[in-house]
């Protein structure tokens, strides 16, 4: 066996301080080693141009290196001071908005070149679409309980009644959060440490990851930003859940949120995964009503605990109407035909559009079952009919529905992270449409997309970019494909 040629740069699991001088996608900041045998790119995530920080390598090849960030020594001359408890969900908050675009936007368009093959990326840039709300723009969060906090200032894992987010990097270890982080509400943030207050009281421990045990595990807030409500849950384990007053803890928030408090929920979780849901589990509504309702653009979407729902919901609306708005440019291939939602989610773009366009006829296929319940629910609400909703894998749908082959004009894509998979993009191609309105949330996988979309023939009309979640390196994008 050939020798692996070892690396003249890092070990693996070395501790390097390194200048940050690029920025690549996904939030990747690059540091160069410069030594006698040359120039060496170690990428650090989370890390900003500019910042000097302490990694310590995870991945090394022969051609680059990736490490974990420890420690920020040195921050970016670009930083500025916010009033925000510092959270890893927000790893560019002190970075002015204005400087995080000019990242988000470099590193998608490069992303298209590189991956996705297309030179003249820059010239399809229709718009850069800036969220409404720069802070507390989320519609939910999920805070863990934990009995393993951090001690900042002596740097190591101390025992302590958490609740909050997890320590960067370390899974075991949770933080208190005790103010406004500045991405959800701050009510309810600036509240947190006297909810977990009043959980200390009770006597009943918090979980702890490595022993796997405790009866605190997540408390779970969505809010309406239509109404203003929320809808809370307490995921516990049942072991001391007598010794709990569930209708004492309701009474409690309502003292707190007031009018606010539209519901409670409680869930059993008691397997041992890092998980809000239980799939053995139960979830009980204990006071008020079990949804909120929300709205977009004109239509209205009650959200359940458990119903996905963009997280951002007035940028949501920004990013729904470019959908649209590439949907209806050529309205004629819209009109009296059918029109494809795949990876449909809860159907809120195939009802947006079927609020736009009357006579089309909008076909939405999503693979969660609860996702279409909801999607046919809120289509009832909203009075659109005119649409059909499928529970299925949206390749297997195409398998067994061959009556959409040359019959469609335009195909709307939502998928997750992953992209399509090549099997079903194949079938998507092979529907021969002649427009596809193609949403992602990882650029990445769309970019790859792009090349099979290309040597189908498709070519990129023209690309948006909306920033749903600002102080995080996500970036969403709507591309219009034309053959
Ligand atoms: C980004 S979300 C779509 C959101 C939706 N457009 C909305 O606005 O509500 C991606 C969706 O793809 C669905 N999904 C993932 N894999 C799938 C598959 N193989 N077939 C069908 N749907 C799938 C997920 O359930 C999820 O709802």
């Amino acid at each position: 066996m050939p020798r692996r040629e070892r690396n003249k740069f890092v070990k693996r699991g070395q501790i390097i301080e390194i200048s940050i001088e690029d920025y690549a996608f996904g939030g990747k900041g690059i540091g160069r080693i410069r030594n006698e045998h040359g120039e060496f790119v170690v990428f650090v995530p989370n890390t900003l141009p500019g910042q000097l920080v302490k990694a310590q390598i995870k991945k090394s090849s022969k051609k680059y290196a990736e490490g974990k960030l420890l420690e920020i020594l040195k921050s970016s001359e670009d930083e500025i001071e916010v009033p925000y408890q510092d959270i890893p969900g927000a790893p560019y908050i002190q970075l002015p908005i204005e400087k995080q675009h000019q990242y988000k936007k470099q590193s998608t368009l490069e992303l298209f070149k590189r991956i996705g093959k297309v030179a003249d990326i820059e010239e399809k840039l229709d718009e850069f679409v800036s969220s409404p709300n720069t802070f507390h723009y989320r519609n939910k969060m999920e805070y863990g309980f934990s009995a393993i906090g951090y001690d900042r200032e002596l740097k190591t894992d101390v025992d302590e009644f958490t609740l909050g987010f997890k320590r960067r990097g370390l899974w075991w270890c949770g933080e208190n959060l005790n103010k406004d982080s500045g991405l959800f509400d701050k009510q309810v943030e600036d509240n947190l440490k006297n909810i977990r207050e009043y959980c200390q009281k009770s006597g009943l421990p918090p979980w702890h990851g490595p022993k796997k045990e405790g009866f605190f595990r997540y408390f779970v807030v969505r809010k309406s930003y239509k109404t203003n409500r929320l809808l809370f849950n307490l995921v516990t384990t049942s072991n001391g859940l007598d010794q709990f007053h569930l209708d004492e803890f309701a009474k409690y928030l309502v003292e707190i949120f007031e009018e606010r408090v539209a519901g409670l929920f409680h869930t059993i979780n008691d397997e041992i995964g890092d998980r809000t849901i239980a799939t053995s589990g139960s979830i009980n509504l204990v006071y008020g009503d079990d949804k909120i309702v929300e709205e977009l653009l004109g239509l209205n979407f009650e959200i359940s605990m458990k119903s996905f729902f963009q997280t951002n919901p007035k940028c949501a609306e920004k990013l729904y109407s470019k959908v649209i708005d590439y949907a209806l440019e050529n309205k004629a291939s819209i009109d009296n035909n059918i029109v494809l939602d795949l990876f449909c989610g809860t159907g809120t773009i195939g009802q947006i559009l079927a609020s736009k366009a009357h006579n089309a006829q909008i076909v939405g296929v999503d693979i969660v079952a609860s996702a279409i319940e909801d999607a046919k629910e809120n289509a009832k609400r909203n009075k659109i009919d005119d649409l059909k909703f499928f529970a299925a894998d949206v390749g297997k749908f195409l398998t067994e529905h061959p009556e959409y082959y040359n019959k469609i004009r335009t195909i709307i894509l939502d998928p997750a992270r992953a992209g399509i998979a090549p099997k079903t993009l194949k079938k998507i191609i092979n529907l021969n449409a002649e427009r596809l309105v193609y949403v992602s949330c990882n650029p990445a996988t769309q970019a790859r997309d792009t090349e099979q979309l290309m040597l189908a023939g498709y070519k990129i009309k023209k690309l948006s970019l909306v920033d749903q979640f600002p102080h995080t390196a996500h970036i969403e994008t709507v591309v219009l494909f034309e053959k």
